[in-house]
């Protein structure tokens, strides 16, 4: 049977309303697409604590991670991921790329320029839905 993981991603928006985009590297799983960064939750966590804890460690800033965006199960070919997309707002600091090729700001008209991890898609939708809303 294939393992389920739970992993928190953080959609992060700067005061220019534009979106952290992360590129996976080709060193880790899923290499060379985009992501929001996150990573897997650990036992005893709350989707907030694991997403604060992993942008931290990832990133080097801290943020504070808000409200549920999205929820969305997809199935790899190796595995099942139960991604959880949350708002976050950074609180500290800058972000630095420690483990991903590339980190960059992206207006949100531009999400879909890039090529997002599978299981990321309905995340990207949400996002850019929210925003059309928001234009009216
Ligand atoms: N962080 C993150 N991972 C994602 C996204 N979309 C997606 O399919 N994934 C996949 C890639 C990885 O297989 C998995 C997350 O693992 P990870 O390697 O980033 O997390 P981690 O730091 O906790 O992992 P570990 O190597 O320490 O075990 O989820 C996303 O938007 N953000």
């Amino acid at each position: 049977m294939k393992k389920t993981v739970n992993v928190v991603a953080a959609v992060i928006r700067n005061e220019a309303n534009e979106i952290l985009c992360a590129l996976r590297s080709h060193e880790m799983a899923i290499p060379n697409m985009w992501e929001f960064p996150g990573g897997k939750v650990e036992e005893g966590e709350n989707y907030q604590e694991a997403l604060e804890r992993e942008i931290e460690e990832e990133l080097k800033c801290k943020i504070k991670a808000g409200d549920i965006l999205n929820k969305h199960t997809h199935e790899y070919e190796t595995f099942i991921i139960h991604l959880i997309a949350m708002d976050a707002k950074i609180v500290e600091g800058t972000p630095i790329a420690t483990e991903h090729a590339k980190l960059i700001w992206l207006p949100i008209p531009y999400l879909r320029s890039i090529d997002w991890a599978p299981a990321d898609i309905p995340a990207v939708n949400k996002v850019m839905g929210k925003e059309e809303e928001a234009l009216g």
